[in-house]
């Protein structure tokens, strides 16, 4: 197969949104947009970096590269519409397993309405999955890092540190130990991001949101700087799933504070509208958990966890790429 094989194999058969006017098939995609504000974002999937044949099947591959993109949509409050994907493909990756990536692409993409509208395929050394996502949102309704105050509640929505110990179990339990933990497994390898909670809430005035990639200590630090306050977390509080409870506390507290890839939100909402979300939450059932407030202004920003009788500043410990 070629690579113009490939681009047969791959180009969808028919399209979802209504204002799409070219698709695949010309030098570019085209759409036309008049009354909302467009959100545009890219992130990639490195093979041995995000995933390893031992941790990802291709499918989970393909479904785990746009859900990042996804969550990053969540985060700004928009809806997702379209993706566009650049593949470096090695030799050695059978045509099935790419259409198996493909299958699991287009499995979470079904679910959010989005069409693929372009790519690029090359041939390289290691999988790589880069992912250019295009949303939707009112205008002004985008949902910004920087729009936590003073006196705000900080929540997160789901729970923390799941994602990691799935990849922890993976890496280091056999085939059959990992049945106990199918439900981590999963978080790992599909995570679902917090769309229709985050646009759910565009009834409210403010709301600050960003999502969880790295580990909440990085995406409280990163709103904390955005934002130009400081906030202080309450380990307690924090939302842990009660299989957590299994490994040990060193371990829980790593995961749930700088595991990341759980594609959760963090977020701050004023004391007057909490209420109001909490309402929103409960009646599209996502758990949503109040961890914390912001308490002042500091121009850098800073985060501070309580824990045992203690606080202290929270560094950003999340994944980091270069050190
Ligand atoms: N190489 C780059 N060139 C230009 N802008 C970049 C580059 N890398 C990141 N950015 C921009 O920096 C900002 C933060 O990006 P970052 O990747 O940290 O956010 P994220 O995608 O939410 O996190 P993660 O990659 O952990 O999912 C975004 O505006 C992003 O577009
Ligand atoms: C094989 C393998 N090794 C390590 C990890 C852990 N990991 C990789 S990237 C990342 C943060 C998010 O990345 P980004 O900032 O690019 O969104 C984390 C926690 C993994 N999933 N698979
Ligand atoms: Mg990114
Ligand atoms: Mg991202
Ligand atoms: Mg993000």
């Amino acid at each position: 197969m070629d690579e113009f094989d490939f681009i047969k194999r791959i180009q969808p058969k028919s399209y979802k949104q209504s204002n799409l006017i070219k698709g695949i098939g010309d030098d570019a995609a085209v759409f036309r947009q008049s009354y909302q504000d467009t959100v545009t974002a890219v992130d990639t999937l490195v093979e041995n970096v995000h995933f390893s044949r031992k941790t990802m099947e291709p499918y989970h591959i393909g479904y785990r590269a746009l859900a990042a993109n996804i969550s990053d949509m969540a985060a700004m409050g928009c809806k997702p519409a379209f993706y566009l994907i650049s593949i470096v493909i090695p030799p050695s990756w059978a045509e099935s397993e790419l259409e198996e990536i493909y299958l699991g692409m287009t499995a979470i993409a079904r679910q959010f309405q989005m069409d693929l509208i372009g790519g690029d395929t090359v041939s390289g050394k290691e999988l790589v999955i880069s992912v250019t996502i295009i949303g939707f949102v009112d205008r002004n309704k985008a949902r910004y890092r920087s729009d936590a105050k003073e006196g705000d509640v900080v929540f997160v929505t789901g729970s923390l540190g799941d994602s990691a110990a799935g990849f922890y179990l993976l890496s280091n339990f056999d085939q059959r130990d990992r049945l106990t933990y199918q439900y981590l497994i999963n978080r790992h390898r599909m995570p679902f991001p917090r769309v229709q909670f985050a646009s759910g809430l565009h009834s409210l005035q403010r709301v600050c949101l960003n999502d969880v990639s790295d580990g909440i200590a990085s995406e409280a630090n990163e709103i904390a700087e955005a934002s130009h306050v400081t906030m202080k977390i309450d380990y307690e509080q924090l939302p842990i799933d009660k299989s957590l409870l299994d490994f040990s506390r060193e371990q829980q507290e790593s995961w749930v504070l700088s595991g990341g890839e759980d594609f959760e939100l963090i977020g701050t909402v004023s004391e007057l509208e909490w209420q109001k979300l909490i309402e929103i939450a409960a009646k599209q059932n996502v758990p949503v958990t109040a961890i914390g407030r912001v308490t002042g202004h500091d121009h850098k920003g800073k985060v501070f966890l309580a824990k045992d009788g203690q606080t202290k500043l929270l560094r950003k410990s999340g994944y980091t790429h270069l050190k």
